[in-house]
């Protein structure tokens, strides 16, 4: 039987230009593109470099043009406040275009970056698209970062206006954004003239007057903005993705490219048209929220979901199923942390068994590695296929996925099944050379990347070649390691840098490392993922102290706790900390990150040759011991 996947894959691989031509189709052009792929600055490739259009237009204008404006656009759940409704297209678009002429009055203009920190509520969704209506660049930063963090990203972004929220909404409580938000400001040494800010019933924030613009009530008296025609290059967003050192990578996304790529993924991956009701249970703060909340169903005229709520605890553990049944909700996306927290309160499934669930045809997973267990325990309980599928805030899209809305393959527990039309991916060994099926390496995508993938990092062209490019000539590094079976599956295993995945969130361990450093006490700071039953990984750290300090151990880790917290943000899950009188090094001082997580896991590993002083492994291996770590015997082989 031919397999449709293959030659579709086999088709955008010979020959881009006819196959994304094609593709560009699903989209409304002010001007449709000549040329398809542009080659003429390698490395830096653009799509459809010619062609002009607006990705509003294409998610709201075109739909509501074409009759679609009673359909709901979104739908919006908060189980904490208790507050649900539906959006029309019709009434989407009425917002957006107010909340655009709102922002032209304030000077925003194309190319202006607007930074967006809020909750998942529908309001972050009209500011992302008014951005888009008017050729500003949003950045939204996620709620989970503290203040700290999004200075950094107003320092970085450099945004002519800020819209946000008094709160968010989490299961403890109240989260106060606003203050944070004032926080972040002043330490910023960015400045910007106003913030519009939506003032939430559950918590008021006091408006500084004239910078802060209360929402809804600047809205009454502002013009509605039509969409201004952009060229596909024109950038969307910038979406700060955490780097191996502090200072987060401001990833690039266009118009044009995002816009065909996404809507080939609703149909082809995600098995999503007109009408049809998707969910991305994730954030907006991530990419999974930019391209799967908001842009990729409006795009295909669908109806998204907005949930500000968790997958557990609000109010219980069929707080998914009970929504698809009641949403009506075709294809599902979520982590696979929020399935373990899920069968870890009802392992027998036995709230999935309470719904009728005959509208969902298959859920989708990713964010992390999805370990086979939380596949199979998930296939089994709802007993419809479960896609693992691979990529990152880089690619915006689908690497590697199970084509449901084309031609399903057989799924493997443990792999996101095969390379995604449009990428090209390989496995080369530290020399470059492509490795036999089976074997380990580092995993690459030939260039050219496919539309809707990052362009550049944010003003810094260097760091976007430094950081994917130059390792391997021709090929995008994409951090991961792993291989690819003899039937072309791919499976990631680990992360060749010290990013860390908790809970679905990419954090980088360099980041708490500058923090933990800047508590008095501290001399020096190593911090390893380590892997965790619920997050995948959580972060600990471990801690070299200045001499003569005298705090005890217990207030100095409260203390750094609680200094991560208020740096990084709740986000970080930081638990794990404990002191240690040396930290394994290579000779040339390199801390030996990698030989810690293995101890720490438990995993085999081979004692680094240019290691300083070997006993410091003994030092570490007995404070993880303690922490609950290192628990086994830890071969180390010779
Ligand atoms: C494929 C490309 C990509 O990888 S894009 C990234 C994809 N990743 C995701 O979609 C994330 C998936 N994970 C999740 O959605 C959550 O972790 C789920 C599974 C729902 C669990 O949530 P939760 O129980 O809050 O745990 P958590 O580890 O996320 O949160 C830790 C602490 O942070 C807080 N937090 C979380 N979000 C916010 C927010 N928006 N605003 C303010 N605070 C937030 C949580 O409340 C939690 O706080 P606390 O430590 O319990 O006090």
């Amino acid at each position: 039987m031919a397999d449709l996947g293959l030659s579709m894959h086999a088709q955008s691989i010979a020959e881009p230009n006819v196959f994304w031509q094609q593709a560009a189709e699903a989209i409304s052009w002010d001007l449709a593109p000549k040329t398809v792929l542009d080659d003429s600055n390698k490395p830096f490739y653009r799509w459809f470099s010619d062609g002009k259009m607006n990705t509003c237009f294409n998610a709201l204008d075109r739909h509501v043009l074409a009759g679609r404006g009673e359909q709901t656009a979104i739908h919006y759940i908060s189980p904490v406040t208790q507050h649900e409704y539906s959006i029309t297209y019709q009434s989407a678009l009425a917002q957006v275009k107010r909340l655009a002429g709102l922002m032209l009055s304030l000077g925003v203009s194309k190319g202006d970056r607007v930074v967006i920190y809020m909750p998942m509520v529908p309001e972050t969704a009209y500011a992302m698209l008014a951005c888009a209506r008017i050729g500003a660049i949003h950045s939204v930063v996620f709620g989970g970062f503290a203040a700290n963090e999004l200075s950094t990203r107003i320092n970085d972004a450099k945004p002519t206006l800020i819209l946000s929220a008094s709160c968010g909404i989490e299961p403890s409580g109240v989260v106060p954004y606003k203050p944070l938000l004032d926080d972040a400001l002043s330490q910023a040494h960015h400045k910007v003239d106003h913030c519009i800010i939506l003032n939430r019933t559950e918590y008021q924030a006091q408006l500084q007057s004239p910078r802060d613009l209360d929402w809804y009530s600047s809205l009454v008296e502002a013009p509605d903005a039509d969409c201004i025609s952009l060229a596909a290059t024109d950038p969307l967003y910038v979406l700060y993705t955490s780097g191996t050192t502090g200072q987060p990578k401001g990833v690039v996304r266009d118009n044009g490219g995002h816009a065909v790529a996404l809507a080939w993924s609703m149909k082809h991956i995600y098995d999503i048209g007109i009408g049809d009701v998707f969910w991305a249970a994730s954030d907006v703060g991530w990419v999974v929220g930019h391209s799967y909340i908001v842009y990729g169903p409006l795009l295909v005229g669908a109806t998204t979901i907005m949930y500000e709520g968790k997958p557990i605890g609000t109010p219980d553990a069929g707080a998914f199923w009970r929504i698809i049944e009641q949403k009506q909700v075709r294809s599902f996306f979520t982590a696979p942390t929020a399935i373990r927290a899920i069968k870890r309160e009802d392992p027998e499934g036995d709230f999935i068994k309470q719904f009728d669930l005959t509208c969902l045809k298959q859920m989708y997973l990713a964010g992390e590695r999805c370990d086979p267990d939380t596949l199979n325990w998930s296939q089994q309980h709802l007993g419809k296929p479960v896609i693992d599928h691979w990529w990152q805030t880089e690619t915006g899209w689908p690497v590697a996925a199970n084509l449901m809305g084309t031609d399903p393959i057989e799924i493997k527990p443990g792999s996101p099944a095969r390379a995604v039309p449009g990428y090209q991916v390989e496995i080369l060994d530290a020399m470059g050379v492509p490795v036999a099926p089976n074997e380990s390496g580092n995993v690459v995508i030939k260039q050219p990347l496919p539309p809707g993938t990052l362009t550049t990092l944010w003003q810094n062209d260097k760091r976007y070649i430094d950081s994917y490019l130059s390792m391997y000539p021709g090929y995008y590094l994409t951090g991961d390691a792993g291989y690819i079976d003899e039937e072309g599956y791919l499976y990631i295993m680990s992360r060749i840098d010290d990013i860390i995945n908790v809970a679905g969130h990419r954090l980088s361990t360099g980041r708490f490392e500058e923090v933990l450093c800047q508590h008095d006490a501290v001399a020096e700071a190593a911090v390893i993922g380590v892997q965790d039953k619920l997050k995948g990984q959580v972060p600990l750290g471990l801690v070299v102290l200045k001499n003569g300090v005298t705090m005890s151990d217990e207030a100095l880790y409260k203390e750094l706790l609680a200094l991560v917290r208020h740096e990084i943000g709740p986000v970080a899950s930081f638990r794990l900390v404990s002191a240690v009188q040396k930290l394994p090094k290579t000779r040339s001082g390199k801390i030996l990150r990698a030989t810690m997580r293995k101890i720490a896991d438990n995993q085999e590993y081979t004692m680094p040759a240019t290691i300083e002083d070997p006993q410091t492994l003994d030092i570490v291996r007995n404070a993880l011991t303690k922490m609950g770590y290192a628990n086994a015997l830890t071969t180390e082989i010779t």
